[in-house]
């Protein structure tokens, strides 16, 4: 099945990136497809935060082109707040604000950027708070929850704004190990729910288990991109083989 330009949600043609002098994205081309997951991996300084954080223009481009949901992000503050508007990220570190509840957290951006009222947007983050299994923690501060119930909250708080994608970027990496699977059960149940995601994960099983595509970054490029049967299996590219190597290791 080929994909028409409807099904494409996010679309990178010839991104290039640089900090400084450093080449950080060298030709990035990706689309990500209406409901589709994709893992994106690689070693460390590999480019993958840097991928995904262009998608919604917390890292302004070189050049190339991005274009989310019809949307081309230019650095006209018009298209970034679309896009940031559309397209949830949910970080390593929370990013909770401290001094708001947790039911607080996820009623701000509802209310100031969508311009939904306090009811409608109460009750919508508590319809999300239950989806991620954290109802009963509404009315406390982030700082009386576990890294793991934290995380969830910043799941719920991005779903609060009804996105039409998510992006995760290593969202357990600073979970103590107990953590880490609630958090993966509440992102495998996006996925079954048919959201669109790209996440930067080292955990490989949850790949396995929910990833239509794999993509492997090395030196700011895509150096692989395969379904996860394929990549676990078989890599292609040395380099492929060599990351997995060393992260099924440990
Ligand atoms: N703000 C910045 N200024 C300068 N260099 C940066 C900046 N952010 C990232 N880099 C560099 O760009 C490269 C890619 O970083 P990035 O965080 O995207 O990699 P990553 O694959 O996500 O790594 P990790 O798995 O360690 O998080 C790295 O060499 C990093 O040092």
């Amino acid at each position: 099945m080929t994909a028409t330009s409807a099904d494409i949600l996010i679309r990178m043609d010839n991104v290039e990136k640089y900090y400084g002098s450093f080449h950080a994205l060298k030709n990035v081309n990706l689309t990500v497809q209406r409901g589709e997951k994709i893992v994106l991996c690689g070693p460390s300084g590999s480019g993958k935060s840097t991928l995904i954080r262009c998608i919604n223009h917390l890292e302004p481009i070189k050049s190339g082109r991005i274009v989310v949901d019809g949307t081309e992000l230019s650095d006209g503050q018009k298209s970034i707040d679309i896009v940031r508007r559309e397209v949830g990220m949910v970080f390593q570190q929370f990013n909770l604000f401290p001094h708001m509840t947790v039911l607080e957290n996820c009623m701000l951006a509802p209310m100031r950027v969508r311009g939904v009222k306090r009811e409608e947007a109460e009750a919508t983050a508590r319809r999300f708070l239950e989806r991620v299994r954290i109802g009963n923690q509404a009315d406390k501060y982030p700082a009386q929850l576990s890294g793991g119930q934290q995380q969830r909250v910043a799941i719920a708080r991005a779903l609060c704004m009804e996105p039409i994608a998510m992006l995760f970027d290593e969202p357990t990496s600073a979970l103590d190990p107990e953590m880490v699977k609630e958090v993966l059960d509440t992102m495998v149940g996006l996925a079954r729910d048919g959201m669109t995601m790209i996440c930067v994960t080292h955990e490989m099983g949850f790949a396995r288990q929910v990833a239509d595509r794999v993509i492997f970054m090395a030196d700011g490029e895509i150096i692989e991109e395969n379904t996860p049967e394929a990549f676990f299996q078989a890599p292609r590219h040395e380099r492929a083989r060599a990351f997995l190597g060393e992260i099924l290791h440990h």
